[in-house]
């Protein structure tokens, strides 16, 4: 895809890297949870893909809800307090649950949902993220299944986007800013 005046893209991770970790992810999950009720939970909007892949090998009989959350004040993030603006459709209570991300940055996402996850009564709550980007954690959260551990890098693609843009890149990709 071509990049946006002033953005390069770089591949990071393929599109056919990603699938074969997916696939074994998937593998891992159906095998964990065997003869256990298990909700995925899929954070908004950037787990779209990944949750889309995941449930494909998963070979079980799984439901799927989603959240989604904002965050509060133009501080956006820094202050890691957010709103939700989608809760779940279902109750989770008598399922184990797996809330599905992208990406852990800050963690102060995944911060707060596990949090409001784990308060609605789930027999479980585990997390799954595609990427981890463990050097710019700002609070610890419990990575159960990890996809790829990334460098200190802004990535695009796979669900990931910049403004909105390159979500729907096959590739993740390394956002590089050619006009500084
Ligand atoms: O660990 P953190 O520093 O909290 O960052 C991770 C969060 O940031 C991104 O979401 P974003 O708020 O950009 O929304 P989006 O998923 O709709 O792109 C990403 O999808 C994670 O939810
Ligand atoms: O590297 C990133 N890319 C896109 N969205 C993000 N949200 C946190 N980190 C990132």
């Amino acid at each position: 895809m071509q990049a946006a005046q002033g953005e390069r893209l770089e591949v990071l991770l393929s599109a056919q890297q990603i699938a074969s970790r997916i696939q074994n992810l998937g593998k891992r999950i159906t095998l964990d949870y065997q003869n256990k009720p298990l909700i995925l939970i899929g954070i908004l909007k950037g787990s779209f893909i990944f949750l889309a892949d995941l449930v494909r090998y998963i070979d079980l009989p799984i439901s799927v809800d989603f959240m989604a959350l904002s965050s509060y004040g133009s501080s956006t993030k820094s202050s890691g307090v957010v709103r939700i603006i989608k809760d779940l459709d279902h109750s989770i209570e008598g399922h184990h649950v797996l809330v599905v991300e992208d990406i852990v940055d800050t963690g102060l996402t995944l911060n707060y949902i596990y949090g409001h996850v784990k308060s609605r009564g789930a027999l479980s709550v585990k997390i799954c993220s595609l990427l981890d980007k463990p050097d710019r954690r700002q609070v610890a959260v419990p990575l159960h299944y990890k996809g790829f551990e990334i460098p200190d890098e802004f990535v695009v693609g796979y669900g990931l986007d910049v403004g909105e843009r390159y979500r729907n890149l096959p590739d993740v990709c390394k956002l590089v800013r050619t006009d500084a």
